[in-house]
């Protein structure tokens, strides 16, 4: 008797669009049009920017947090306020911009197609993906479209020790591939790194703060060519140079013409 209701309950679970994983997931697609509308609205209100396809999630990682230290908050503050101030009357938008930062961020589109749902529903960003503040990349992208130019504070934590003391190159490197990989996408769409070339000048203390200055030099088709440089806060010490080499991989848009 039993037997007999639980196979009566498996053979009306497909039919049932509350019960059935597939069908849920169906609806779920339906309704990613509005979820990205919902995501991006609440992203705006969080940090007035627009946004590409986040994910449903609004948590943004680039809000200062305890884990900063002063200079961070300092030098934060004052790209911060640029991004308030008004430019000429002709001009709409103030030329910096505070991009948000989630832990996910293309949540539904095809780059997983290779991945198991579970994979894919645990897939997170590499650089946001540690509960605890301070520990890792503690980072913040402020944006300038008009310069093609972006500037990244970013706070190295604990977890990332190299050398004795200093920043482990490799997270270097997955700073300069953000940053620079962050302004390519933003400027010209999605993107996958074909290159990336990294001279280290000199070791970066762990636990302080340095500002990363990406630049496009030049987009030739499908190749965006964008330089990376890592200096102290003050900019007197240099710490990185890079070049590198993006490679569009979806729709291209020029987003220079769009406000
Ligand atoms: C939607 C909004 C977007 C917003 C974005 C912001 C999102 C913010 C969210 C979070 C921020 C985080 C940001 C992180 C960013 C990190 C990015 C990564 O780390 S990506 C992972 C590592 N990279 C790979 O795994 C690539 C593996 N390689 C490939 O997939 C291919 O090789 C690829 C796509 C790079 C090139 O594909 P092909 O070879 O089919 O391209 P062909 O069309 O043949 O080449 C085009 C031109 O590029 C040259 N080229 C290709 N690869 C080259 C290379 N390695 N060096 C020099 N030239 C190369 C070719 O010679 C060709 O040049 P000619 O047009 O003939 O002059």
């Amino acid at each position: 008797m039993i037997l007999r209701c639980l196979h009566a309950v498996r053979r009306f679970i497909p039919h049932c669009p509350a019960l059935c994983r597939d069908a849920v997931s169906k609806r779920s697609l339906v309704k990613i049009p509005e979820l990205l509308y919902s995501a991006r609205a609440s992203a705006r209100g969080l940090s007035k920017m627009s946004l590409w396809p986040f994910s449903v999630s609004p948590w943004d990682f680039s809000q200062p947090n305890a884990s900063w230290n002063a200079e961070m908050q300092e030098v934060y503050d004052r790209y911060n306020a640029l991004c308030e101030v008004k430019a000429e009357e002709t001009e709409k938008k103030p030329p910096w911009r505070k991009l948000p930062s989630y832990n996910r961020s293309l949540k539904y589109v095809t780059g997983g197609v290779y991945l198991s749902k579970i994979i894919q529903s645990k897939a997170r960003l590499f650089t946001r993906n540690l509960k605890e503040h301070g520990a890792a990349f503690e980072y913040v992208v402020f944006m300038n479209k008009q310069e093609k130019r972006c500037v990244c504070l970013f706070q190295a934590g604990h977890l990332l020790e190299g050398p004795p003391g200093y920043v482990h190159g490799g997270a270097i490197a997955t700073m300069i591939d953000t940053v620079t990989g962050t302004l390519a996408g933003y400027l010209v769409g999605p993107v996958m790194t074909a290159n990336l070339n990294i001279n280290y000048r000199s070791p970066v203390p762990l636990g302080s703060v340095v500002v990363l200055h990406g630049a496009l030099d030049r987009i030739e088709g499908k190749k965006v060519f964008v330089t990376c440089r890592m200096t102290s806060t003050d900019e007197s010490k240099l710490h990185t140079e890079a070049t590198a080499l993006f490679i569009t991989v979806g729709p291209q848009w020029n987003s220079f013409e769009v406000s």
